[in-house]
């Protein structure tokens, strides 16, 4: 088997009293998708931000590539090609939608400076109208972010994530207040992604979400947390027969 892409070992994370990550160990392979379920309070998010570089994980070890980078910071990652979306939209609503992308791979670069004092694409423009092209959304381009639908913004939000041509991308809740309509569509786009990367590089995806049939049907692998802990890893077909998880999480 080649180098997985992602590797934790044995994660823990607590909160006082409570272990909100206690052991959890799983590997993410390259072009992989794969989807993080589990009932509220399970660790999903805890185990995401560690993964993130946003909280530091009392014990255990993630490996990028086979690199160590438990302790390093969500900037660090980002540029070692660990991209996000985030539960909550995190675009600038006063810019178009085309500066958002811009800045969001300007970001990556660390070329805030660059951003301040020379106004311009810095030669992003035409990344951001491939994505622009990709994701559908041309005919908003250029009108201000704030003034699209939240699902219109998500969609920005997730093609944000893309500009940095990430090896590996968490997203967290991608469904999360999208109209029903359009969750078939986001889960498309992603495989379409996932299959034909934007830079042309084979990229991975961990995901978060509480919509079953969409991870489901995006994710070629599941993992089941409960309580902190992993209860299954397996295909959606493998979960979904699953009688322990039926009873604890999906029987419902
Ligand atoms: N900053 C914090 N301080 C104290 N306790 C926390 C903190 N963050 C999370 N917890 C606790 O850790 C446990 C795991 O929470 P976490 O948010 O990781 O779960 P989750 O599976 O993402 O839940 P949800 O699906 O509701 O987002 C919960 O008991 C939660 O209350």
């Amino acid at each position: 088997m080649s180098q997985s892409l992602l590797k934790v070992t044995d994660l823990k994370k607590a909160y006082g009293a409570i272990q909100a990550v206690g052991g959890v160990s799983f590997e993410v392979q390259p072009g992989e998708i794969f989807g993080v379920i589990g009932p509220n309070g399970s660790g999903k998010t805890t185990l995401f931000n560690s993964m993130l570089g946003q909280i530091t994980p009392d014990t255990g070890r993630i490996e990028l590539n086979g690199e160590d980078v438990t302790q390093c910071g969500p900037l660090e990652l980002n540029r070692k090609g660990v991209g996000r979306t985030f539960q909550t939209l995190q675009v600038f609503g006063k810019m178009t939608v085309r500066d958002n992308l811009i800045v969001a791979a300007q970001e990556h670069k660390g070329t805030m400076f660059g951003r301040m004092f020379a106004p311009g694409d810095s030669g992003l423009g035409g990344k951001a109208d491939a994505l622009i092209k990709r994701f559908r959304i041309e005919h908003v381009a250029d009108k201000k972010a704030g003034e699209l639908s939240y699902g219109q913004q998500k969609l920005v939000d997730i093609a944000m994530a893309f500009m940095s041509e990430p090896d590996l991308v968490l997203l967290d809740e991608p469904c999360a207040g999208v109209n029903p309509s359009l969750v078939g569509g986001i889960s498309t786009l992603l495989k379409d992604l996932n299959r034909n990367p934007a830079s042309g590089k084979k990229s991975s995806f961990v995901v978060i979400e509480h919509n079953m049939d969409f991870v489901m049907d995006l994710c070629h692998r599941i993992m089941v947390m409960v309580e902190g802990k992993v209860m299954a890893i397996g295909t959606p077909a493998e979960i979904r027969g699953n009688k322990q998880v039926l009873d604890a999480y999906l029987g419902a």
